[in-house]
């Protein structure tokens, strides 16, 4: 009866401090003076991303508002209990992101790189690591290196073409099929294989890629526990990707420079400036591409970290353009005059190029531009731009110190939606980013693909994939909206990147049969 006594008072003791713990860790914010929207004592703000009721861009947006309707520069969140803080003052988030990035130079995500070495990507990676491994990995995204890869990308839209006009005739799930596009490209670019998976859904690649992207059940909660509490997740080494993916990629990754060494294979892609790094730790210039042209040097990267990269390419790079090229043919399908414009603006361009899409013509395509620019702000593929703070650092302008470990989350969705910088926010209007208009945007207001030294390595490539898939598609099909296209449209919670429920369904027309090879 003592020991049970004993247990009781323990377990009440145990529950009490539990409770002003976290009540403690709650009113971090409220006791900087700061505001918080209203929070779950469970979850903090983070209760949807576990429940996955709302997406993250809506997430975004729903901060955002709420700090913006009252007035504020910045407030406060929780990611379950521990602090987050979301600037919306521009000047402070040029702070973080530029001007004083030594003390943000982290996202603060996941990574352990020993017992999960896909962990340790540039995009989880920190410090000094990030520093380096960005340094290196830098000239393998240089406009040469893009020219030359641009070929396999215009490759990949014959299978494009062959796609879309199996399935005239009905609503086509553009959503899906772009996905299946943008695999193959980087599958092409990043591995050297043909991943086929817009012959063939299943592909094998195909699958893996949506099992990460599209997280249920117990991967689900993984993903939320890997955004919300890394280091927790790090103590019980979870894998960042499910174990039999890691498995897949790791040998496909051995298996391709292995062979490639063995038959001293030269490819014009990812692999092959990653492979140069593994043995001579520096890229050949961009003019050149021989084996016994490539300078030797000591930092070189090891087979892991190459696996790592490339996998990270992979995830970061084929999800991001797909919905950006869903949601501008989504727009244009409901703004003909746009629609007509970019084609005329196509038509012309090829014709001054014999007829064939390459690098050059794209570059001069600058409505397009414009057009995939405002997609970009509407729907900005990665809604939220998170950052940890790395030393104390006293906020611009205020009196606020954020002590070292506290997290940054940038809202790009609810920036980009602000009226105070874009006028009717909600108009789909290209002309924004004309060459004119552009000089009256608000300096650090449009940030897609975020801002500073963590800027998107792969920008170029995934604006030349965007922009390659979208003239395929522009030059020979009419598109319009139809009965099974969701209206408004609507955001799925289960994906990171913005993207839509239930697929995205069109109806195209074919109104021509060009080849742009
Ligand atoms: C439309 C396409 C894309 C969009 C909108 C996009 C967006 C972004 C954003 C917002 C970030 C975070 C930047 C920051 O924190 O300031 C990022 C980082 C990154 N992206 Fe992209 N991305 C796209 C395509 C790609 C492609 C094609 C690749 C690779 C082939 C790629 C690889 C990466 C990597 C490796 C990082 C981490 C960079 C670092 O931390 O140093 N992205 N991207």
């Amino acid at each position: 009866m003592e020991v049970f006594n004993t247990f009781s008072l323990l377990l009440i003791a145990a529950l009490i401090f539990g409770c002003l713990l976290v009540k403690n860790s709650l009113s971090y914010w409220s006791r900087r003076g700061l505001d918080t929207p209203p929070y779950s004592l469970l979850f903090g703000h983070m209760k949807s991303a576990f429940t996955r009721e709302i997406a993250f861009i809506d997430r975004m947006l729903k901060f955002y508002r709420y700090f913006k309707s009252m007035g504020l520069r910045h407030g406060g969140l929780y990611f379950v209990w521990s602090p987050v803080y979301m600037p919306l003052d521009l000047n402070i988030i040029k702070h973080i992101t530029q001007i004083d990035f030594q003390h943000f130079h982290s996202r603060g995500l996941y990574s352990n790189e020993k017992n999960d070495p896909l962990s340790g990507n540039l995009f989880t990676l920190e410090g000094k690591k990030w520093k380096l491994l960005r340094h290196k990995l830098t000239p393998t995204f240089s406009s040469g290196k893009m020219k030359m890869m641009f070929p396999t990308m215009v490759e990949c839209t014959k299978g494009l073409h062959k796609v879309i006009d199996k399935e005239l005739g009905g609503p086509v799930d553009i959503k899906d099929i772009l996905g299946r596009f943008t695999t193959d490209i980087i599958g092409s670019c990043a591995f050297g294989l043909d991943c086929n998976s817009l012959e063939n859904p299943d592909s094998e690649f195909r699958k893996k890629g949506k099992s990460i992207l599209h997280r249920k059940g117990l991967e689900n909660f993984k993903q939320a526990m890997f955004f919300t509490l890394p280091n927790i997740t790090k103590r019980f080494n979870v894998f960042v990707f499910p174990v039999k993916v890691t498995e897949f990629f790791m040998k496909i990754v051995k298996d391709t420079v292995t062979y490639r060494e063995e038959h001293n294979v030269l490819r014009k892609d990812f692999m092959d400036l990653l492979i140069q790094l593994k043995n001579k730790g520096k890229l050949v210039d961009d003019d050149k591409w021989s084996s016994d042209l490539i300078n030797e040097a000591d930092n070189k990267i090891t087979m892991n970290e190459i696996a790592a990269q490339v996998v990270v390419f992979f995830f970061a790079g084929f999800e991001t353009s797909a919905t950006t090229m869903s949601f501008c043919l989504y727009e244009v399908s409901k703004n003909k005059s746009i629609q007509d414009r970019i084609r005329e603006e196509i038509r012309r361009v090829l014709q001054g190029h014999d007829g064939k899409l390459t690098y050059e013509a794209l570059m001069e395509m600058s409505y397009l531009d414009q057009v995939v620019n405002e997609t970009l702000r509407k729907y900005p593929p990665v809604p939220g731009l998170p950052r940890i703070c790395n030393k104390d650092y006293k906020v611009p302008g205020t009196d606020l110190v954020l002590e070292k470990g506290v997290r940054v989350m940038i809202s790009v969705a609810g920036i980009h939606h602000d009226p105070d910088y874009y006028a009717d926010p909600e108009k789909f209007d290209p002309d924004r980013f004309s060459e004119d208009n552009k000089k009256n945007l608000t300096p650090n207001s449009f940030l897609p693909f975020g801002e500073g030294p963590r800027y998107c390595i792969g920008a170029r490539f995934g604006l030349m994939q965007t922009k390659v898939g979208l003239v395929a598609l522009l030059l020979n099909y009419e598109l319009s909206i139809n009965k099974k296209t969701q209206e408004p449209l609507q955001f799925d919670p289960e994906f990171v990147v913005a993207s839509t429920k239930g697929g995205l369904w069109l109806d195209f027309k074919k109104i021509s049969n060009m080849s742009i090879h």
